[in-house]
């Protein structure tokens, strides 16, 4: 029988131990760590997250302030903002909600974030520190993954782990925290050749492409453990449903252990997120280490 990975659960522990912490620091009389979400638009998936990592943040302890701009905002404006939020000490943490409008320079709005603030782990100092093994601020859903990974497997030394999809938010990050942990790495995308027979070949499989149900059993081998990253919002009878970029129905039967969607990748980003902010809030107020 495969494990159905309850994402849900995990992010709740992962939580309680942020929120440990932070009752902590507060004892101490220390400030309590702040979190800034920018959300620029009213794109509804966006709606959800933003909505959901508000309720974790109080569960966490952790303070949040919200930011909602117009669509049509200015690129200045944003970026004045982001000024503000560098230099203000109530905030431990910066996200700016993707994707944003057209019209507003992403590269530059997220390497206008102080890298120390910058929760996501975007900022090309965070990308590059992860590259190398250097302390940072590691990207939530990547870092989420890992730890349910951990969770199912323990040590993933020597696996082989395929990431369809090679973004610089999912993708790309996963790739380099599995190849941290000795796993042998294989990245595959739109322009792979075989991917169905790289896929078979992978102990633990993530899916991160934005394509709905496009991982069939047929792609796996025996046992595989899959982490589901895909969120695709599809219309049914009227309702919201979501739906990953695995069939999770088809490969059900054939894996060793499988995250669902929603209750796995989605709630682990945000737990993770919580984490990130604590990670920044310390190092703000001189704790050295991690
Ligand atoms: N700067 C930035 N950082 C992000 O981390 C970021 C972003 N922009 N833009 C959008 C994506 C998407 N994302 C989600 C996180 C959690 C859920 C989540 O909580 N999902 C729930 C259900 C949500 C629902 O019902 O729609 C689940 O999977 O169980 C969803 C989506 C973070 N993202
Ligand atoms: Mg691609």
């Amino acid at each position: 029988m495969a494990t159905i990975i309850d994402g849900k659960a995990v992010a709740f522990e992962v939580v309680a131990s942020v929120a440990k912490e932070v009752a902590t620091l507060v004892e101490q009389g220390l400030q309590r760590p702040g979190l800034a979400v920018v959300l620029v638009g009213d794109d509804a998936a966006s709606q959800v997250y933003v909505r959901n990592k508000i309720r974790t943040s109080e569960q966490a302890g952790i303070t949040s302030i919200e930011h909602r701009l117009a669509a049509d905002v200015s690129q200045q404006t944003l970026l004045t903002l982001i000024d503000e939020l560098n230099a203000s000490d109530q905030v431990n943490g910066i996200l700016v909600q993707l994707p944003l409008p057209d019209g507003l320079d992403e590269k530059l709005i997220l390497e206008r974030i102080s890298p120390a603030k910058d929760v996501d782990g975007f900022h090309p100092m965070n990308v590059g520190a992860l590259s190398s093994g250097l302390p940072s601020l590691v990207p939530c859903t990547p870092q989420g993954c890992l730890i349910m990974l951990q969770q199912q497997l323990g040590d993933l030394s020597g696996k082989h782990a395929v990431v369809v999809g090679r973004s610089n938010i999912v993708g790309k990050p996963m790739a380099a925290l599995l190849l941290q942990q000795s796993c042998t790495v294989t990245v595959v995308h739109s322009r792979t050749k075989n991917i169905e027979q790289l896929c078979a070949q992978a102990d633990i499989l993530v899916a991160a492409v934005g394509r709905p149900e496009m991982v069939k059993a047929s792609w796996l081998k025996e046992g595989a453990v899959v982490i589901d990253v895909g969120i695709n919002a599809q219309e049914v009878d009227g309702k919201r449903k979501l739906v990953g970029d695995v069939d999770f129905a088809d490969c059900l039967a054939k894996v060793s252990a499988i995250t669902p969607v929603p209750g796995g990748v989605g709630p682990m980003t945000i737990a993770c997120l919580m984490q990130n902010t604590l990670i920044a809030a310390k190092r703000q107020l001189g704790f050295s280490g991690n």
